[in-house]
């Protein structure tokens, strides 16, 4: 199977050419989302739009782009509405009419941002998705032009509940702003002339930019021809709930937030796992391509045992969560993985993945091996079992989907055609992690969630 991301989102302001460079950051967060692509480009007030379905090659082949003081884009990885059709900028407001138009490129998801809207009295008809209907209320709020757009993303983003880390403009300024709460990551930097806004660290450094800082939970960031200002929007980091499974599965490997590392924090979970599950025996370790490969090198550096390319993966291919239907994402799998047999034949195997979510990966992979000979094939995950839909930016919206919220840690073995199977409890995955514990949600592991959501979530179908 293959997980839905997180959606990824880049803006630039000044220098040469900014979309070009938000172009090459969106192909560096592709991992987050591979759905839909596009770019929005302010030109001297207007909004000029260009969006696709696809990856970021398929979306914008030719890369010719307008040019403009500033750009923003998105690479799509849908939790609401249609993928394919739904991509991202949404713009709201006309760049020739009266007023301002409104640009929102949106990683996360609103929990039911409908009912906000109509507290508001902002009409939003039940088919428009959660970024749409967050475009409408701020571009209401803008009342016209009567206030900017960071006075309205003041006054509007306080009454939704949810996450949103986005990157937004009228046509005459670049903003980045996350939720109060923080869960989906945000990062400021610096090439030349330019600032550059991207969900991950990573991707500024892509395109050969430098990492100035995170943006902080609820941090409004500005940056126009008159430079750069920072803000807070009301509740902002009174309780921060940042998204625990970056760290497992959407980020980029090369990446850090809140000065920690992703890999740091890969390696020392598959560490962790190697203490509290060794083998039972004799045995290679072989990596689920392609997230997993360091929690398994942390796996076999703690163990002591040989690590093999048991598995390895069709280059072209992308994550399989993050692909639509379930027939898909198993048709993703054989497409995109295989065993080798003269690595693991007449072999004990361990097999490390970072996390089993519908479990559509892992019964693949298992059979993979045996086919290819494997003796035992012991599974070993460096989080621990997810068993709660995710609202705020995963599309795991029900518990039906999520293996082990419908079978018994006894019986998962069994259903998984394994010899043996471990997971990481929270306690190691938080303390592989680092920093303040409290500051994570980590709602997808217990059902706690940081914020109100609905009733369905507690649901098993
Ligand atoms: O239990 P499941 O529902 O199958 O989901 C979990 C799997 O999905 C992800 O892999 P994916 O192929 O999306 O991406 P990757 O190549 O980055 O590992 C993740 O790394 C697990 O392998
Ligand atoms: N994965 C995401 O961050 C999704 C963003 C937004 N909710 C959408 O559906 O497009
Ligand atoms: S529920 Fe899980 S995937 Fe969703 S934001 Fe929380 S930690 Fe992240
Ligand atoms: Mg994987």
């Amino acid at each position: 199977m293959t997980l839905r991301e997180a959606c990824g989102v880049a803006g630039a302001w000044g220098g040469d050419d900014p979309a070009v460079l938000v172009r090459s950051m969106l192909i560096a967060l592709q991992h987050r989302g591979q759905e839909a692509a596009g770019i929005a480009v302010m030109d001297q007030g207007r909004l000029i739009k260009r969006v696709g379905p696809g990856t970021v090659p398929e979306a914008f082949p030719d890369e010719r782009l307008p040019r403009g003081a500033g750009s923003l884009g998105h690479v799509r990885y849908a939790t609401s509405g249609n993928g394919r059709e739904g991509g991202q900028p949404i713009i709201v407001g006309d760049s020739d009419g009266p007023g301002r138009p409104v640009a929102v490129a949106h990683n996360g998801t609103l929990v039911e941002p409908h009912a906000s809207a109509r507290e508001l009295g902002v009409a939003v008809p039940d088919e428009l998705t959660d970024t749409e209907v967050m475009a409408r209320l701020l571009h209401a709020a803008m009342a016209d032009g009567l206030r900017s757009l960071p006075t309205a993303a003041r006054e509007a983003l306080p009454e939704l509940v949810g996450a949103y880390s986005m990157v937004l403009s009228d046509g005459e300024r670049l903003i980045g702003v996350r939720d109060p709460q923080g869960f989906h990551p945000l990062c400021l930097g610096k090439l030349g002339e330019t600032w550059l806004l991207a969900s991950e660290p990573a991707a500024v450094r892509a395109v050969g930019g430098a990492p100035v800082r995170d943006l902080g939970p609820g941090e409004l960031l500005e940056v126009s021809a008159h430079g750069v200002q920072s803000d807070r929007l009301p509740g902002a980091g009174t309780r921060t709930a940042r998204c625990l499974f970056e760290y497992v599965y959407f980020a980029r490997t090369d990446s850090e937030f809140g000065g920690l590392d992703v890999y740091e924090a890969r390696h020392r979970a598959g560490r962790a796992l190697g203490q509290d599950a060794p083998p039972p025996g004799d045995a290679v370790v072989v990596a689920a391509p392609e997230t997993a490969r360091v929690a398994a090198d942390g796996y076999a550096f703690e163990t002591g045992l040989p690590i093999v390319q048991g598995l390895v993966r069709h280059p072209g291919a992308g994550r399989s969560f993050i692909t639509r239907g379930q027939a898909a994402r198993e048709h993703a799998i054989r497409r995109k993985l295989a065993a080798v047999h003269a690595a693991v034949a007449g072999r004990n195997v361990v097999l490390v993945d970072d996390s089993i979510v519908r479990g559509t990966t892992m019964s693949s992979l298992v059979e993979m091996l045996r086919e290819a000979g494997a003796r035992e094939v012991h599974v070993r995950i460096a989080s621990p079992p997810y068993r709660w839909p995710c609202f705020y930016g995963m599309d795991t919206g029900r518990r039906a989907e999520l293996l082990a919220a419908n079978v018994s840690l006894d019986e998962l073995d069994a259903r998984l055609g394994c010899d043996s199977l471990a997971f990481l409890t929270l306690d190691r995955l938080l303390n592989a992690v680092g920093g303040d514990p409290a500051e994570y949600c980590n709602a997808c592991f217990t059902g706690r969630y940081p914020t109100d959501v609905p009733v369905a979530a507690r649901e098993t179908s």
